[in-house]
């Protein structure tokens, strides 16, 4: 038995969500560059839960569901209170999740329906969960969903108590589609390893937030923004990469395990990016960006990946640096339940071998000869 390391190349289930072929994301057969430009998240969520684009009705049936959901038990936000003011946003949401399956009578339902309900209930719960810890920290009452709106535009509106723009809903919302599944990435891994032992949506959920936490995937975004901060303006920008490189340390966004050309959706956040800071008057941060991809693209070879030009956009958008990856989860979120029900469809227990590299066959010790 020989261990491969990362699992790089080992293809670990079937699936047909989403498909990343020669370079090409697709979600369900539709490629990320039609749905970008087209659709909207409730529209993608659709996709990924059902395998087909909604009707004009059945996405208004699937908004009135998420309108009726978006409200989070009253003791969770009571917990919520109770938190460390301090406390690293993922791992409130990671516990804030957790909690929601307390509050929840039919969490251990594994009937296709409930874990449909759940998936549902779950997608319009977590901008609400982390909406509330935003403003909980800062000592502000949380704001209840409004109903009618997207969930881009009612995760805004949560977070500052003031009706978002439409061109700041219209960006958050392609971020959203644009992050929404990922094929077998860390964290739907994590979710569907969870899950295959017959453990619940919330477990398997809680599962892929604590994966997608990591600065080596979904934490990328927020760790891009604080190099931004670090570099501070365009003219050191050069300096701070040589160092960065020259020191083998690496830069974060750059980088994928699969896409070796190129991931298809940084160009959608890097014209974003642009347009944003065009319309708020503000390009340094682009131009910051773009200076940084010139150099680790030109000395290294490495591309943007999804969450380098992201950075600058949720900046741009004032939204704090530290919801960058709570973002990253919302929008995951209908990626990690999709395959969490491809999962039980169609379930074996997830176990793979170990290389053994320990000691050989030895004896016990008794403890006073040790
Ligand atoms: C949503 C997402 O999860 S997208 C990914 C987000 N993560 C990041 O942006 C973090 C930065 N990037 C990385 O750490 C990596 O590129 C990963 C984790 C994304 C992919 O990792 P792997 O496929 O395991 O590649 P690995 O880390 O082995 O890198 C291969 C080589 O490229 C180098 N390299 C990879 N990424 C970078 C980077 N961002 N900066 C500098 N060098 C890098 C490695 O140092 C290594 O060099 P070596 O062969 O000389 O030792
Ligand atoms: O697929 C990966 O390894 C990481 C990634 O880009 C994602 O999850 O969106």
């Amino acid at each position: 038995m020989t261990a491969t390391k990362g699992l790089e190349g080992i293809v670990a289930t079937t699936s047909s969500i989403s498909s990343i072929i020669d370079g090409v994301l697709t979600y369900r057969g539709i490629n990320i560059d039609e749905l970008a430009e087209h659709a909207t998240f409730e529209e993608v969520a659709y996709l990924l839960w059902y395998g087909k684009l909604p009707t004009q009705s059945e996405l208004e049936g699937l908004r009135s569901e998420l309108d009726a959901y978006a409200a989070i038990p009253g003791q969770v936000i009571e917990q919520i209170r109770l938190y460390p003011k301090d406390t690293n946003s993922m791992a409130a949401l990671r516990t804030a999740v957790s909690s929601l399956a307390l509050y929840d009578d039919a969490a251990n339902d594994m009937s296709v329906e409930a874990n449909l309900k759940k998936a549902i209930k779950l997608q319009a719960q977590l901008s609400t969960i982390i909406a509330a810890f935003a403003r909980i920290r800062e000592g502000q009452e949380p704001i209840a969903p409004k109903a009618g709106v997207s969930i881009a535009h009612n995760f805004l509106y949560m977070l500052t108590g003031e009706e978002p723009d439409e061109i700041a809903v219209k960006a958050l919302d392609q971020a959203l589609v644009l992050h929404a599944d990922h094929e077998l990435n860390a964290s739907t891994f994590a979710a569907r390893v969870t899950v295959a032992t017959l453990s619940d949506i919330y477990s398997g959920v809680t599962s892929a937030i604590g994966a997608l936490k990591g600065p080596l995937h979904g934490g990328a975004n927020e760790a891009v923004m604080v190099m931004l901060e670090e570099i501070g303006s365009f003219e050191n920008v050069e300096s701070y990469i040589n160092d960065k490189l020259n020191n083998k340390e690496k830069i974060m966004g750059f980088g994928h395990r699969v896409y070796k050309n190129g991931d298809p959706r940084a160009k959608h956040l890097q014209k974003m990016s642009r347009e944003l800071g065009k319309l708020t008057g503000n390009m340094e941060l682009y131009e910051m960006s773009v200076k940084i991809e010139e150099l680790v693209t030109g000395q290294k070879g490495l591309k943007p990946n999804v969450d380098f030009y992201s950075a600058s956009v949720y900046t741009t958008l004032k939204i704090p640096r530290d919801l960058f990856t709570p973002i990253f989860a919302i929008s995951r979120l209908s990626g990690w339940t999709a395959h969490i029900l491809e999962q039980y469809e169609n379930n074996r227990l997830i176990r793979p071998r170990a290389e053994y590299t320990g000691p050989a066959s030895q004896s016990y010790v008794p403890i006073n000869e040790r």
